[in-house]
């Protein structure tokens, strides 16, 4: 049986984020990805030069068309851009009742710049945050949510309590590539009973971008394929380990993972 993942976020012109990495990550799962584009970015290994919004009927529009034709198993939600959107999303989310939810809280990319406006970010706490299966902050994402500052392990794990306890998430993961040094690989996960931490070994590379989104299409995916979602945090950080391990050296700036590694013909 074909397995079906939607994805609501961003265009990353340069394909490394967003719904690139989205597809391309549910593609390298079997999964076949649909997509609702809320944003469109002009983006390369630099950064960003520009945004422009869909209209809030197209994104819903896009929804529909969807989620009337389709079974969609699992949905994952990404760059939401402004408030008007979030409300439009969530809305369809409930319309649908798409259960299995992963929300990519994108608010903040690893260089620490803003990413959506504070109207946005008051209405994804509220509106989709508390309908999500898991919520998956960096740890720029994690301060703003929890209003903790964030430097140690120790921090990670206050902030993810906090989140649970403050937003009404029901599984939180703290994600770690934006801590110093070592700690970049670690992730922690809280569920109201446990906290876990996920550590891989950190990877010395500036070629970063992408991880974020990667990381919870993946969850994403996992989900689609029917594996719990525990399974799913743990397959999908082995997927972004792996292909961040095989980075793709493109660009003046920071490039991004490698998405298709597992295709990489071995000379
Ligand atoms: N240098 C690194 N070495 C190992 N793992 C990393 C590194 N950078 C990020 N990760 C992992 O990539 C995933 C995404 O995390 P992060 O980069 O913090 O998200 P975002 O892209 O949203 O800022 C997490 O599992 C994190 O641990
Ligand atoms: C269109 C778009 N969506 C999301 C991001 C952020 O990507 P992410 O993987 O969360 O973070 P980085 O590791 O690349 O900072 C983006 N840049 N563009």
């Amino acid at each position: 049986m074909t397995q079906i993942a939607l994805t609501i976020a961003g265009s990353d012109s340069g394909g490394g984020a967003g719904i690139q990495a989205d597809l391309k990550t549910f593609a390298l799962h079997c999964v076949h990805g649909t997509s609702a584009l809320t944003c469109v970015t002009a983006q390369n290994t630099l950064g960003v030069t520009q945004v422009e919004a869909m209209t809030v009927s197209m994104v819903k529009a896009q929804i529909e068309a969807v989620g009337s034709d389709f079974t969609v198993n699992s949905v994952k939600t990404g760059m939401l851009l402004h408030g008007e959107i979030i409300e439009g999303v969530a809305e369809s989310i409930n319309k649908f009742g798409f259960s299995k939810l992963v929300v990519d809280p994108v608010m903040v990319s690893r260089a620490g710049v803003q990413l959506i406006d504070d109207d946005a970010i008051a209405l994804l706490t509220k509106l989709l945050i508390p309908q999500a299966a898991i919520v998956t902050p960096n740890r720029y994402e994690a301060e703003i949510l929890s209003g903790l500052t964030i430097n140690t392990i120790e921090e990670v794990k206050q902030a993810a309590v906090a989140i649970y306890e403050r937003l009404g998430a029901k599984v939180v993961l703290v994600k770690g590539g934006g801590l110093l040094n070592s700690h970049r690989g670690t992730d922690i996960w809280y569920d109201g009973t446990e906290l876990k931490i996920l550590s891989e070994k950190a990877i010395e590379t500036s070629n970063t971008h992408g991880t974020g989104c990667t990381l919870s299409a993946a969850i994403c995916a996992n989900l689609a394929l029917e594996q719990d979602l525990w399974s799913s945090v743990i397959a999908a950080k082995k997927y972004v380990t792996a292909a961040l391990k095989n980075f793709l050296n493109i660009g003046a700036g920071n490039g991004p993972v490698g998405h298709f590694f597992p295709l990489i013909k071995k000379i």
